[in-house]
């Protein structure tokens, strides 16, 4: 799939701005701070409402003023679509082809896009609710029904974590009322759990493969899932759902004392091994930075498999990074088949010679001069 046009409003420091894009290589080039990342950022947020850097939503909005609108043309095997996003005050509203979706879940999907950044190190290295952002936007791409499941698991969490505030010394009532509670967070969070199972197999056959091409087959990557209670090797979902609901029987009084839902896929985490050593605990940063590419590249092909497309790749101020067997190996899986836009501060970084043909955008606080 393709961006063809871009369109942004009022978003970051672009006023207005319009880009009609090659179907290959997109390079936005240009000193720091001038709005390249912005650029990226926009068809990321296009695609999946949300940005890969901030949960603040009005700051995508420019200064001043009270909403951004982005537009994008996108072309798929099946034919052309538009989408737009407009975001305010009082939240978002999306449109595939001028018709308003009312769930943000009906959007999401329309197109897809994985986003390489050097904050992805923090996947590798980061928190576990760095991973578990990480697993959620890439699964709510590909499966939106995951996204209307996690939705639902949110609002009774926050429900069961409200009552469990109130729950210390514990009441017949309270804890009547938490087994209520109790029945619906495991139904949704099996079905969010079983979903990241899968998820996370598929991600880790393809990392595999890809890792050992980029080490010349000297590391062996492993991607694991971690749940909060159970390991992820779990099968049937009726199972789960009772090795849940006894778990959770089990740590009632603890949750009620603490005041807080122990377990659950909101406490799940993601474990990368190379030769069966813990990548964050052991890993140089070399291996961590390759750990965090080779699950980009994951990625792509996992979407490719999924969706029956490649999806839009975008480069964030990556390629200077890499070491030049580490960018001829991103470049060739890229070239030709996926759509990719890059930000750099100097051409001379980007390997522009193993590239077919490449569009160059020069970016200048806020403006885009075509110069391909
Ligand atoms: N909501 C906003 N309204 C107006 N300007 C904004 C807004 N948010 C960020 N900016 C401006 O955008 C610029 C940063 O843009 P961006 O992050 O895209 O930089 P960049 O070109 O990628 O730079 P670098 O090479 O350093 O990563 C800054 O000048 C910042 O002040």
């Amino acid at each position: 799939m393709f961006v063809k046009r871009l369109l942004l409003e009022h978003y970051r420091n672009y006023p207005h701005v319009e880009i009609s894009t090659d179907r290959n290589v997109n390079i936005f080039v240009g000193p720091n701070a001038q709005g390249k990342t912005n650029l990226l950022e926009s068809i990321y947020v296009l695609a999946l409402t949300k940005s890969h850097r901030t949960h603040q939503e009005k700051e995508l909005i420019q200064w001043q003023e009270d909403h951004a609108r982005l537009f994008g043309e996108v072309e798929r095997k099946y034919g052309m679509s538009t989408l737009e996003l407009s975001i305010s005050g009082k939240g978002k509203k999306a449109k595939v082809n001028g018709l308003e979706q009312k769930k943000l879940s009906q959007y999401v999907g329309a197109l897809n896009v994985v986003m390489f950044a050097p904050e992805d190190l923090e996947i590798v290295k980061g928190s576990p609710g760095i991973r578990r952002r990480f697993l959620d936007m890439e699964i709510g791409q590909v499966y939106p029904s995951y996204l209307y499941d996690l939705t639902q698991y949110q609002k009774v969490l926050v429900q069961r974590n409200n009552l469990l505030k109130q729950s210390y010394p514990p009441s017949a009532a309270n804890s009547s009322m938490l087994d209520v509670w109790n029945e619906q967070l495991a139904a949704f969070g099996v079905k969010i759990m079983k979903k990241r199972q899968s998820f996370i197999k598929k991600l880790q056959s393809w990392a595999e493969q890809i890792h050992q091409g980029i080490t010349n087959g000297k590391e062996m990557l492993r991607v694991e899932y971690a749940p909060s209670f159970a390991d992820g090797h779990f099968e049937d979902e009726s199972v789960l759902l009772d090795r849940f609901m006894i778990k959770l029987s089990q740590i009632k009084e603890q949750e009620m004392r603490r005041g807080v839902s122990l377990i659950g896929p909101h406490r799940d985490d993601l474990l990368f091994c190379i030769n069966d050593k813990d990548v964050q605990t052991y890993g140089s940063q070399g291996q961590q930075r390759t750990t965090a590419l080779s699950l980009k590249l994951a990625e792509i092909e996992l979407i490719r498999e999924e969706v029956g497309e490649y999806p839009v790749l975008l480069l964030d101020d990556v390629l200077s990074e890499l070491d030049e067997y580490r960018q001829t190996q991103l470049i060739q899986t890229f070239q030709k088949k996926v759509q990719t836009f890059i930000t750099t501060t100097g051409l001379e970084s980007v390997h522009l010679d193993q590239l077919d043909h490449a569009a160059v955008f020069h970016v200048s606080s806020g403006s885009v001069i075509d110069r391909s």
